[in-house]
């Protein structure tokens, strides 16, 4: 006799609505919870020490390792960098140095086909536990597919030890990001370099480097002088109203006007910087407050996005810049026209730094030279990066080669880059503004963010389901998650298009499409009522098999996590990290809708059946998003 079975894949075992417009599989009413899982250790045998593979690594720099090995040993003289690409359509990895090694042969008067030298590689390939037997493809290219054995090994490491960054020379990485002015609106350019440099300062963390987050912020230089100024006019009594300023934004454009059509006030700003740069008391006290105010608004953004700053801006820098000057000025570095001092880069094409302006006053360029030598010096970076607009590239490329010029950078113990990114740009395809063509204050963009988060969530009738304190972390977490990657799954250097339909689609690339996954996989564990130990145990001593192909195509993609952590690293990116969490969650919903993790009698809701290898993949994949969402400044939740 038959048994009827509810088949359990994890929210099929959901009681309420679908959410994001997943129906394809069944719903059941009972939940597994309170049951006791009797059936799942097996009297335990020990995985065989040989048969595992120690630790986690990137499977492609593996496969470079041990095609390098055949390489030596079939030609010795020949030491090329062996390809290995992915994904191919036949195997898993593919080896595409047969050709190019065929073409060198020849040269050198030796001819081989690259057929002929694929099976020689082949032939050659040192003995190991990763690779199944090799095949030649078209034209040499040899197809490689994981053994079993090694993907088993690596699931279950990544579930015994959690997802191991790979192992890198730690470094001191001087990270400086966001970096907006003060006194004017943080706009979304900022947000840009707020959420990609964040995003960068927990990959480099997460890979153990000891990262410094800087935010550089503008609050120094002649603009101040008119906000002095005016301060003066406007709030004569500001030391007894400590913060007399509400909208900085408009304050600062009253000041500006002044500036720009009253000679006599010109004369009192210019006045204003002289005395602030000499440290008068009360033009500092006034620089502080107006810099208080800023910082204040700044920091609502930075509480809400869970951005951690250290604030160190211009204003840092200007005691040591008049020894640099002089340092430069030694080295005849500087040369004095029309009235500035500046410098030029060793390449021809870049503009000079303007070291000194006319009247004697420093300038950003300045700023960023005392920066740096701080960083190098003080800071004692081996790796420096900005984040900024890439509107500033020739700024940073002028910096670099001028500091080099100097003989500030060592560029053999030194990385410094430029991360620069595009134009966040409206669905009108034109620079993100407000209808009257205002420049869009961050905080209401991230309050409609809010808003949209939450009619979404309701429109899905979520407020049924989840309780107030869910749907209020639902609602924080789809907002936020949407706006960090929405701009980091965009090719930083392309500009973007903010939109705030397309982040919050349930389906294809977005945040909100693998945040459901990601709730759908750690609820499978949790209502199948399974113990954290039995899992344990079942991973450290059982046999596991992967076998559906489903299963099987999931625990391959999830596998190819350090080569992404290793590929952005290089590149800076984080796109193909996002690109890498959707695949993951594809994999996972079609292998959630195919496989079913329990097995249990509809009547008496008696559990027939539990596969506990899906449990396992349903928890690393848990892992894995989660470490994803974790690099991207992504939180989470367990229901939405
Ligand atoms: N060290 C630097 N220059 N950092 C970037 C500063 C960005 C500048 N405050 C701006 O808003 O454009």
């Amino acid at each position: 006799m038959f048994k009827k079975l509810v088949l359990i894949g994890g929210a099929a075992i959901c009681t309420g609505t679908v959410l994001w417009g997943v129906t394809k599989y069944r719903k059941a009413k009972t939940t597994l919870k309170g049951e006791n899982n009797v059936l799942y250790i097996k009297n335990s045998k020990p995985r065989p020490v040989s048969e595992t593979v120690e630790g986690q690594f990137s499977i492609i720099g593996e496969l470079k390792n041990i095609f390098k090995k055949s390489l030596i040993k079939s030609y010795p003289n020949f030491n090329i960098k062996m390809v290995i690409s992915s994904p191919s359509k036949s195997g898993d990895y593919q080896c595409n140095s047969a050709m190019g090694l065929s073409k060198i042969l020849k040269e050198s008067g030796t001819k081989v086909s690259p057929a002929e030298v694929a099976k020689t590689l082949i032939k050659n390939i040192p003995a190991n536990s990763i690779i199944e037997p090799l095949s030649t493809g078209d034209h040499g290219f040899i197809n490689i597919t994981l053994s079993q054995k090694f993907v088993v090994s690596q699931i279950a490491s990544m579930f015994l030890e959690g997802v191991r960054p790979p192992k890198v020379d730690k470094k001191r990485v001087v990270i400086d990001f966001s970096s907006p002015n003060i006194a004017k609106e943080m706009h979304v350019g900022h947000l840009r370099s707020t959420i990609i440099g964040d995003s960068l300062a927990r990959l480099l963390e997460y890979l153990g480097h000891d990262v410094v987050r800087l935010n550089h912020v503008g609050d120094w230089g002649t603009q101040f002088g008119m906000l002095l100024a005016h301060l003066n006019d406007k709030y004569p009594d500001y030391l007894n109203n400590p913060l007399p300023i509400g909208d900085l934004q408009a304050f600062y454009k009253e000041s500006k006007k002044r500036f720009d059509e009253d000679a006599e006030f010109k004369k009192r700003a210019y006045a204003a910087v002289v005395e602030l740069q000499a440290h008068n008391p009360d033009q500092t006290k006034r620089w502080q407050l107006i810099c208080d105010t800023s910082r204040k608004e700044f920091q609502k953004i930075y509480d809400r996005l869970d951005i951690k700053l250290t604030e160190r801006g211009e204003s840092f820098y200007q005691d040591s810049m008049t020894k640099i000057i002089e340092d430069l000025k030694q080295k005849n570095l500087l040369v004095y026209e029309e009235g500035r001092y500046v410098m030029f880069p060793q390449k021809e094409n870049l503009n000079p730094l303007t070291v000194v302006k006319s009247h004697g006053g420093y300038t950003y360029d300045t700023s960023d030279i005392a920066a740096l030598c701080h960083r190098l010096e003080v800071e004692k970076a081996d790796w420096i990066i900005y984040v900024t607009d890439l509107g500033q590239s020739s700024h940073f490329e002028s910096l670099f080669d001028c500091m080099e010029r100097a003989g500030y950078i060592d560029k053999n113990r030194v990385r410094i880059d430029h991360v620069g990114f595009g134009v966040v740009l409206g669905e009108n395809k034109k620079r993100l503004k407000t209808r009257s063509g205002d420049t869009i204050r961050l905080v209401d963009l991230l309050d409609e963010g809010i808003k949209k988060s939450l009619d979404k969530l309701i429109k899905k009738n979520r407020e049924r389901i989840l309780s107030p304190e869910e749907l209020e972390q639902a609602k924080t977490s789809v907002a936020y998650g949407c706006i960090k990657y929405a701009d980091l799954s965009n090719n930083r250097k392309g500009d973007y298009v903010f939109s705030f339909d397309k982040m919050l689609a349930d389906e294809g690339n977005t945040a909100v499409y693998i945040l459901y996954q990601y709730t759908r996989a750690k609820s499978i564990a949790r209502l199948a009522n399974v113990e954290p130990n039995q899992l344990l145990n079942y991973a450290k001593n059982e046999d596991i098999k992967i076998e559906h192909p489903n299963e099987i195509k999931l625990a391959k993609e999830i596998l190819k996590f350090h080569d992404v952590i290793q590929k952005i690293t290089e590149d800076l990116v984080l796109h193909p990290l996002c690109e890498y969490l959707h695949k993951i969650a594809t994999a996972f919903s079609e292998f959630y809708d195919s496989c079913y993790c329990v097995e249990k009698d509809r009547k008496t809701g008696e559990v027939i059946k539990v596969y506990m290898h899906r449990l396992l993949l349903c928890e690393v994949t848990a892992n894995i998003l989660a470490k994803g969402f974790d690099i991207l400044g992504i939180k989470p939740v367990n229901r939405m």
